[in-house]
């Protein structure tokens, strides 16, 4: 048994080179996933989540998009450093990736059948016989009726959900050892949510999987997570247990995403918006949308992650050196004259 973590990202950085400016699209994120282990990956649209996942394998564009501080390790290989085709082999083999969206995922040329063939091959010395019985199979369980004939199908005989599905099927079609999933069930219907779910947890138990997954359903979160990584504007804001992050949140970010759940204080959206990734503000990044915020929360760098507890950490200079609840000053008129002192 190795202790080693599954995946390690360590300082991760990912731009974009654009007409307008660099975005700093990730900017020093780190954390890990261990066998077994299911790490969310949570944060307003534009704060990084899909950046981060699919800079694992450098499924990007490069350029425009390019590695900046690029330490990712893979089992014990460093990911930052392998070639191409070294990428291209692990990818769909031992990391396998839904993406945010499958109409770009599946070839309209080809039946889905061929596709999910195309992905065991690939990477397996198997019959065509035996792909296609794994096919059906995978189809089965991502719950696809009459998979024996809907696998001679082209996708756009299936619906946007069903697509789902298949692209579902063929990340797990070699049963990797990470599953990097990206908002993989946000189209399905929440029956079906639940059985790829349920599917997931089986791989996790069998082949000892672990996953990242992104999501903005923080009712899925509670559910599957055993860590949570809390993203906004390219950093991270907070990090810990499923437990922590729900019933402890540290970080001002995090209490107002949780603050936004159906049943909590409101159903508001977190009043402003994310900042520029171009030219992101100096300090906090979320200082601008935070009622806690003070002075030495608008200058120098992102404060670091500090430890509150065993692996629960966050960045907000009011949470360093060990005190484990924010200042009294939510409510203090004009505590932050970014958000206009409670006129
Ligand atoms: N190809 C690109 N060129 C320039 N900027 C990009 C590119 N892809 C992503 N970005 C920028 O990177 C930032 C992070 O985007 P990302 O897609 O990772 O966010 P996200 O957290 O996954 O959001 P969502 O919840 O909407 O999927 C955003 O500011 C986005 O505009
Ligand atoms: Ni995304």
């Amino acid at each position: 048994m190795t202790t080693e973590p599954l995946l390690s990202i360590q300082n991760l950085r990912t731009h974009f080179h654009t007409d307008d400016g660099v975005v700093e699209a990730v900017d020093g994120v780190s954390f890990d996933v261990n066998r077994g282990e299911t790490v969310c990956l949570v944060g307003e649209s534009g704060s990084g989540k899909t950046v981060t996942g699919e800079s694992v394998t450098k499924l990007l564009p490069m350029p425009p998009a390019e590695l900046v501080g690029d330490s990712v390790v893979f089992d014990g290989e460093d990911l930052g450093t392998a070639s191409d085709a070294r990428l291209r082999e692990l990818r769909g083999d031992r990391i396998g990736h839904v993406f945010q969206n499958p109409e770009g995922a599946l070839n309209p040329v080809y039946t889905v059948g061929y596709q999910i063939r195309e992905a065991i091959d690939a990477h397996r010395d198997v019959s065509k016989a035996t792909a296609r019985r794994r096919a059906i199979d995978l189809l089965e369980d991502v719950g696809i009726p009459e998979a024996t004939t809907r696998i001679d199908d082209y996708p756009h005989e299936f619906s946007g959900g069903m697509k789902q599905r298949v692209v579902i099927a063929m990340a797990l079609a070699c049963d990797p050892d990470l599953l990097i999933a990206d908002e993989p069930t946000t189209a399905l219907d929440v029956t079906i949510e639940a059985q790829i779910l349920e599917r997931f947890r089986e791989l996790q138990a069998e082949y000892d999987m672990g996953i990242i997954f992104i999501t903005h359903d923080l009712g899925i979160v509670a559910e599957i997570a055993d860590t949570v990584v809390v993203m906004y504007a390219g950093k991270v804001m907070e990090i810990g247990s499923v437990e922590d992050i729900f019933e402890n949140p540290a970080h001002p970010y995090t209490k107002a995403l949780l603050d936004c759940l159906p049943g909590r204080s409101g159903l508001e959206p977190i009043p402003g918006t994310l900042p520029s990734p171009i030219d992101p503000p100096a300090g906090c990044r979320f200082h601008e949308r935070c009622e806690y915020a003070t002075e030495e929360c608008h200058a120098g760098e992102q404060p670091p992650l500090s430890e509150l507890r065993d692996g629960h950490r966050a960045s907000c200079v009011h949470l360093c050196e060990g005190a484990d609840s924010l200042p009294d000053v939510a409510g203090t008129p004009d505590a932050n004259p970014h958000l206009g002192g409670g006129q």
